[in-house]
């Protein structure tokens, strides 16, 4: 293996335990809530919603209950129900401190998959008792995820819901990780030349996992004899009593071996679904040549990638975390698996959908990577082989390529209740169920982890900024540079239980040997203005002064500020030491991530009052800052008539930019004047049919600031959408300003745009 592909600890994006407990307790505790669907503002929606008229869709469901799919949220709803007994590789910990982890699950059906979902935590170890605590839970539900059950009881409970429901009950830990392991390893073996039938496998951990995956692997095509199960007793073999179950048993072999190294040795392939630790390195250098290892234990493996990197190189290697290459996690299936199911409203989950699941995923892993996906690998475009033998949770194509898979079986198996008549619609509709705040978030940060900048952080002594400068070298964005005294920020720090690590930059400005060139560059500016080379001296002592210097004369890359001083006020600093690019000009931007789209708006920063020229150029350079970032621009130029209805003297800066627009033959689709309905809704702009957009516009340029900035505003309060900036777009050198008060998750999104650098 060349060096550039050994497993590095590089890209590890590492969390510590308190960034973790903070993001759970930020705002409302915890990661999910439930919102209306449906209008609750007057008495009459009160009166649908509730009584009088949800007394029709009762007697309907009562005379049809498939109508419950038509009426309730059912069709679309899984409960995740667990008891925390095995709490990842954690152990039995309870029912009440499972429920991040559910309502991880939980939010993981919403993002991957757009399937609503619910945690159930039941606070009981008796078998019998968790069943009937579910049984009755069917009619509620399109499916129910059963989770960190442990063995045996899991093997009980799932069997004996199945049969007492008509909804699929699956045991992810079983099912879900079996399904992934089982596409990873079709694919390590195509890499490594071996067969199915041949291939000499040990998986330790014989709970529901370990059972689940030796399991499906057999079905798949391994031989019995060539599979060994080890737990904390060392070899399942035949004839053991100690620590034995019916289930264990099943998979006892006839051997001498005893002890997990004994099997091991000569092996092709280690499974642990086991605990941290468990395969030591003496271990991995006794397997066969081109050893397979899936290390999947969760949060830390049975051995980690850099371990077996030290003791030979010509191991794959797979973990269950998403910090390593080769993800072997149940979440690239439970969202698709159940989306499938959902969609044909299957009666179960069978092994035919379990089967048709895992070929789909190894498949897609060994297809080209297009460039739409290529983003979703941290900006370097994979290619199948010992690193890749595995989507990522962020192919864009796992939400198209899964359910359908898993829709087919399910229809050719003959438990699909609701077939589909149109796969290739389905297929688009799937792509649709994507998560565009994520995507397009996910997207820019992954290229700028390709290509890691230094960003200076202006205001350096402020706690906030100070975590996320932590936060950004931690997740691998680039080298933080923040600004303020050592002493000082370490002290912060402290306090605050941050880290401040080698991978961060500190700048005390009056340590500064760059002082003098930083003056000297700001004085060259300004003397026109009549400052005074000491004027100029002065001024760079200000952190935003000297953080713009030091991008201007390219000691950094990037910067951020805002946190502590007005967004006008850091501009106006900035203006003083960076130009605007050389023809452009200098505009404010808002990123409006909504449901189901992303509209950008301008100007919602600097121009208060914007001629008609104006118009123009801010619609030319939020054109070219929409393509940086990923989207084909469709700028409307916004009023509150269409095209001269109502006429008004206020619209005619607005023709005029167009009519600019037109004369310059600009290479993007625009149109205007236009309300922005019309500019957003089809079904209006239908209404006028020589409108040159095809399509709803991404890009909405608006009349004046005023409006610009109170639309972004009210749709991000009211109507719940992520809105992201103004980004500051034009200048020569990459600034962004963070809104006043701003918090740490804020500055690092900004942080990232400026490394990103949206001017392009
Ligand atoms: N990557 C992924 O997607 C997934 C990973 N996992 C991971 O798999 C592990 C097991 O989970 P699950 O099957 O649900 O849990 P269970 O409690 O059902 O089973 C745990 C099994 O591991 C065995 N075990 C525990 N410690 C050791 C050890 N040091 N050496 C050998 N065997 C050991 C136990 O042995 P005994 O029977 O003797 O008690 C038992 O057979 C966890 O770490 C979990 O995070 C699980 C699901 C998905
Ligand atoms: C991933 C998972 O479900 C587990 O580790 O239990
Ligand atoms: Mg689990």
């Amino acid at each position: 293996m060349s060096e550039t592909e050994k497993p590095t600890t590089k890209t590890r994006i590492a969390i510590t335990d308190q960034e973790a407990l903070q993001f759970h307790a930020r705002g409302r505790p915890g990661k999910f809530e439930i919102m209306p669907t449906k209008p609750m503002a007057t008495q009459r929606d009160l009166s649908l919603a509730y009584s009088p008229g949800v007394a029709a869709p009762v007697r309907a469901i009562a005379d049809d209950p498939n109508t419950a799919y038509d009426y309730t949220i059912k069709g679309n709803l899984i409960a995740v129900i667990t008891n925390g007994t095995a709490i990842l590789g954690m152990g039995n910990l309870g029912a009440l401190a499972s429920k991040p982890v559910m309502e991880g699950k939980a939010v993981l059906f919403k993002r991957f998959a757009d399937i609503d979902s619910i945690d159930l935590e039941i606070d009981t170890q008796d078998v019998d008792a968790f069943v009937a605590a579910v049984r009755y839970l069917g009619p509620s539900f399109g499916g129910i995820n059963l989770e960190d059950i442990k063995a045996p009881d899991c093997f009980i409970i799932e069997s004996r819901l199945r049969e007492l429901m008509d909804i699929p009950v699956f045991h992810d830990d079983q099912h879900g990780t079996a399904i992934i392991s089982t596409a990873g390893i079709i694919n390590a073996l195509h890499l490594t030349g071996r067969s199915l039938k041949d291939t000499k496998l040990v998986c330790n951990g014989a709970g529901a996992a370990g059972i689940a995956c030796i399991e499906l692997l057999k079905a798949v095509g391994f031989s019995a004899e060539n599979v060994i199960l080890c737990d904390t007793k060392g070899v399942v073999y035949k004839g053991r009593t100690d620590g034995m179950n019916q289930w264990k048993s099943a998979h006892a072999v006839e051997t001498d071996k005893r002890s997990l190294a004994e099997a091991v040795a000569g092996a092709d392939i280690f499974f642990g679904l086991s605990a941290k630790g468990a395969l030591t390195p003496e271990m991995v250098a006794s397997m066969a040549p081109n050893p397979i290892i899936f290390a999947m234990a969760n949060p830390d493996p049975e051995i980690t990638p850099e371990e077996v990197a030290a003791v030979r190189d010509d191991a794959i290697v797979a973990t269950g975390r998403s910090d390593y290459p080769n993800q072997v996690n149940n979440v690239l299936g439970f969202p698709y698996i159940f989306r499938g199911a959902l969609d044909v409203r299957a009666s179960t989950i069978n092994e035919e959908m379990k089967i048709a699941a895992a070929h789909a995923l190894a498949r897609l892993a060994r297809e080209d990577v297009p460039d739409e996906v290529a983003a979703a690998y941290r900006g370097v475009r994979p290619k199948f082989g010992p690193q890749y033998i595995i989507p990522v949770p962020f192919d864009p194509r796992l939400i198209s390529e899964i359910p359908v898979a898993v829709a087919k079986a399910a229809m050719e198996s003959g438990v699909a209740r609701l077939p589909i008549v149109d796969m290739e619609a389905y297929r688009q509709s799937l792509s649709a169920r994507r998560d565009p705040v994520a995507g397009t978030l996910q997207r820019i940060f992954a290229k700028v982890r390709a290509q890691p900048k230094r960003v200076v952080f202006a205001e350096g002594e402020e706690e906030q900024v100070i975590r996320a400068a932590a936060s950004f070298a931690n997740q691998g964005l680039g080298t933080p540079v923040l600004i303020g005294r050592r002493e000082r920020i370490q002290k912060i720090a402290e306090a605050a239980g941050i880290d401040i690590h080698e991978g961060m930059d500190v700048i005390n400005i009056v340590d500064s040997p760059r002082l003098k060139a930083y003056t000297d560059h700001l004085y060259a500016r300004q003397w026109r203005d009549g400052f005074l080379h000491r004027d100029c001296a002065r001024l760079v002592l200000d952190r935003n002064y000297f953080a713009s210097s030091m991008v201007a004369l390219g000691d950094a890359d990037a910067m951020v500020s805002g946190t502590t001083r007005h967004f006008h006020s850091v501009l106006a600093d900035v203006r003083r030491v960076i130009d605007p690019r050389p023809d452009h000009r200098v505009i404010g931007l808002s990123l409006v991530l909504a449901r189901g789209r992303t509209v950008l708006i301008a100007d919602t920063a600097i121009h208060e009052s914007p001629s008609g020229e104006q118009l123009a150029y801010i619609a030319e350079e939020a054109a070219r800052a929409a393509r940086r970032l990923g989207y084909e621009p469709r700028v409307a130029l916004l009023a509150f008539s269409n095209f001269g209805q109502p006429p008004g003297e206020r619209t005619t800066r607005v023709k005029e930019a167009v009519a600019i627009l037109e004369r310059r033959k600009v290479d993007f689709e625009f149109d205007g004047e236009m309300s922005a309905d019309v500019a957003l809704d089809p079904a209006r702009m239908a209404a006028y049919p020589l409108c040159r957009l095809k399509g709803p516009a991404n890009v909405l340029v608006m009349p004046g600031f005023h409006a610009a900035q109170i639309s972004s505003s009210m749709v991000e309060v009211l109507g719940g959408s992520m809105v992201i900036g103004p980004l500051v777009v034009g200048f020569e050198k990459s600034v962004q300003i963070v809104q006043l008060g701003a918090n740490d998750r804020e500055l690092v999104y900004m942080a990232a745009l400026a490394a990103y650098d949206v001017n392009g």
